[in-house]
């Protein structure tokens, strides 16, 4: 196979205040969500000026792989502008027949890759005759250019907690939490998300004492979401005795919203009222290890390198078919 470019595909976010309720809608689109739950995130948007992080990061990230890869290489999003459809409207033009793409997300799971699969498919069928094939590249939960940053990030905001108190602190990792619904049937055998992120759990902390919740649910409160939330769990671990924790983000690859608002805001306000000691690691970023990840994704595809990767989870390049089903439409 020649592929002719390369594609970031991420999730978008607002740049102004005018940005938000809009973004939120293309969010939420077709599933009956009130606007009154939307107005509420949207606070959460107001509060940084109505501008997410997460444009820009992704803006930095393609800077960075350009100058490691030899492809051209483009950037589309699910919900905010640069739309994925304009994006691949502007790779026909340029002449690009078939691209790899890369989902800002590691893990399996209808939200984190299967829905990527369906941007890349409606996108074209925006576009129409001439649209570029674009192939996704592969979960990479387990690779060593995402562990690795993970790994240095915890190990750096552990030596920001007191050291007498060692014996105390907490390894805690976090997750987007998703439909229990979602992550039963995750992955071709089902439970994949959860799988995977206990895997990266267990590689990033390098042994098995730590936990692993959840944060950023949503949706109505009579649909079961993955728990606990990471706000209960630190209540549950100060009254076990536990003085200070780590938190570490290994569900996401930026310090977007939902990791300033739900951990740097949120949580981080829990530990305060239960006087434990806490410290937010950060996510990979524009880590050069997770940059050279990505040119190591598209080299298994380009020049059959090898798979590089730590864990023992099976892995593919294209999704099977049938799997990670979207989630019911409310009242459907
Ligand atoms: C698994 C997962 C990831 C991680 C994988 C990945 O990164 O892809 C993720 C990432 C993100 N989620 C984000 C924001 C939102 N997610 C929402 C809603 C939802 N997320 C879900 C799951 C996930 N989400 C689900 C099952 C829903 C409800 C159903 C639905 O509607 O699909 C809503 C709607 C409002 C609400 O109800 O809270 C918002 C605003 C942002 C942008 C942050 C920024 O702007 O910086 C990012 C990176
Ligand atoms: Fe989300």
């Amino acid at each position: 196979m020649v592929y002719d470019a390369f594609v970031l595909l991420s999730f978008g976010g607002p740049e102004k205040p005018d940005d938000v309720m809009p973004f939120l809608r293309n969010v939420v689109r077709g599933r009956g969500v009130p606007d009154e739950r939307l107005a509420e995130v949207a606070e959460h948007y107001y509060h940084f000026g109505g501008v997410s992080p997460i444009n820009q990061q992704n803006r930095d990230l393609l800077a960075a792989i350009k100058k490691e890869i030899d492809l051209p290489a483009y950037w589309g999003n699910r919900n905010w502008h640069p739309m994925l459809a304009d994006t691949v409207a502007q790779m026909r033009d340029d002449g690009v027949k078939h691209a790899l793409g890369f989902a800002t997300s590691a893990y399996g799971g209808y939200s984190s890759c299967k829905q990527y699969w369906e941007d890349i498919a409606k996108a074209r069928a925006e576009v129409g005759p001439g649209a570029p094939v674009i192939s996704k590249l592969r979960q990479f939960w387990d690779h060593p250019g995402f562990v690795g940053p993970h790994q240095n990030a915890v190990r750096a905001a552990l030596a920001t907690l007191d050291e007498s108190r060692r014996e105390t602190t907490r390894l805690v990792f976090t997750a987007h939490s998703i439909p229990v619904s979602m992550a039963k049937t995750a992955g071709p055998t089902g439970g994949r998300y959860e799988a995977q992120l206990h895997e990266t759990a267990r590689l990033v902390a390098g042994h098995d004492d730590w936990d692993l919740v959840w944060q950023s649910r949503s949706g109505p409160p009579q649909v079961p979401w993955l728990e606990p939330d990471i706000n209960d769990h630190l209540e549950v671990l100060q009254q076990r005795g536990v003085t200070d924790v780590v938190v570490s983000p290994i569900g996401f690859v930026s310090d977007h919203l939902e990791v300033l608002w739900d951990l740097d805001n949120e949580a981080a306000d829990t530990a305060k009222r239960l006087g434990l000691g806490y410290a937010r690691a950060a996510t990979p970023g524009t880590d050069p290890q997770f940059v050279t990840m990505v040119r190591e994704l598209v080299q298994e595809r380009t020049d059959g390198a090898p798979l590089q990767r730590l864990g023992t989870l099976p892995v593919w390049d294209d999704c099977p078919v049938p799997c990670c089903p979207p989630p019911q439409r409310r009242g459907a």
